[in-house]
């Protein structure tokens, strides 16, 4: 088992660059995600740890190894797609096998490898059948079987479950859990969807536009965001955000028809403004006398989703355990506990951390 590092990592397509000096630390057995927009090198990033993308500047080390201009089959990695190109001809066992074949590996040591594999994928009552008799559930789990009998120190998954509808994503998530409580391996693994990221990783890195916006445990990340694009990120509604005016001692709030919050002591802005961001969990939806007017209200049983016009057009999304019917069109009033929110730059989107807790950090 081996970590990955990667120093001033930097990826070029002719002039145009799409990565720009990535620093990060990859620890042995960890299972890291990266995740992010489309587009902001995600793929790229974890193509490059494979060896499938040259790397135009920077370092790349699995373990001790400098891996930078290694072979892919060098570097003791396997890759799962987002597509698992099984051949369609082979059965799932031949399919799993089909790489150590060609790498003359004995014919009694392949079996043993694909057994153990369908033990821990739980496919070995599918071991003779052919892609085409598998649901995409299952050919997703022998394409990782196909990366498991290598044995590689570092697994990469490339979006491997886009492909699944909603409830097979589910089960799969699941199993790839397992897969790495059961085996241990560093793990690197890409996706844009947040629930994927915060329920895998011990490690997420936030990528945007091909920079790191900010490294932490699901939960760091969740409570403790740097800036606006994490916070609005991670954590499913989003992050609300609204402008905030600071006067004196407290903040007031135009969204929600000129409220005052009592306002922690905040880093000056030059502008003297603020947002607010509220997270969806945080707020309370009740009828009362008000001018913000409830849109919608998206009951799924259990939880409901208010969508919120406030009275400057801002639209803000609440989560409530009240799954009771509220019409369309109702006047609202919306409550939190200010030490819930969190505060941001309106220029820079940094976060501003109350000056206690900055001077205690
Ligand atoms: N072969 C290429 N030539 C030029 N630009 C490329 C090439 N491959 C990728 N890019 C650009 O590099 C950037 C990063 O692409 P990448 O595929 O890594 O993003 P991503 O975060 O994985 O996105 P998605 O979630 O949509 O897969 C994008 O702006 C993309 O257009």
């Amino acid at each position: 088992m081996t970590g990955v590092t990667l120093r001033n990592v930097i990826k070029k397509y002719g002039p145009v660059q799409v990565v720009h000096g990535v620093d990060l630390e990859i620890d042995d057995g960890e299972f890291c995600v990266f995740v992010g927009p489309s587009g902001c090198g995600k793929s790229t990033l974890l193509r490059m740890i494979a060896g499938l993308e040259e790397t135009t500047g920077g370092n790349v080390s699995i373990g001790s190894r400098d891996v930078t201009h290694a072979d892919p089959a060098e570097r003791g990695v396997a890759m799962v797609f987002q597509t698992y190109a099984l051949y369609p001809h082979m059965t799932v066992e031949e399919n799993m096998g089909f790489g150590l074949k060609m790498n003359g590996q004995p014919k009694d040591e392949i079996k043993a490898k694909v057994s153990e594999a369908a033990r821990i994928l739980k496919l070995e009552d599918y071991l003779s059948r052919k892609p085409k008799a598998l649901s995409g559930g299952q050919r997703q789990r022998v394409a990782i079987g196909r990366a498991i009998v290598r044995g590689p120190e570092v697994f990469l998954f490339d979006e491997p479950l886009s492909n699944l509808d909603a409830e097979l994503r589910v089960d799969m998530r699941v199993e790839i859990a397992r897969l790495h409580k059961e085996i241990g391996a560093t793990m690197i693994y890409v996706t844009h969807d947040q629930v994927e990221a915060m329920t895998l990783a011990d490690k997420i890195v936030v990528l945007r536009a091909g920079s790191i916006e900010q490294v932490g445990t699901p939960m760091e990340l969740y409570q403790n965001p740097d800036n606006k694009f994490v916070a609005g990120f991670i954590g499913s509604p989003s992050m609300n955000f609204l402008n905030g005016v600071v006067e004196g001692d407290s903040i007031r709030i135009p969204a929600l028809g000129d409220r005052k919050i009592a306002a922690p002591s905040l880093p000056g802005t030059a502008s003297g403004k603020v947002l607010v961001g509220l997270r969806p969990q945080h707020l309370r939806v009740s009828p009362g006398d008000s001018a913000l007017r409830l849109d919608l209200r998206e009951r799924l049983g259990g939880v409901s989703y208010d969508y919120v016009n406030c009275t400057d057009g801002t639209r803000l999304v609440a989560e409530s355990r009240d799954d009771a019917k509220l019409d369309e069109g109702t006047n609202v009033i919306i409550d939190f506990d200010p030490a819930e929110a969190l505060y941001f730059d309106p220029d820079t989107e940094q976060r501003l951390r109350p000056i206690t807790e900055a001077a205690m950090a």
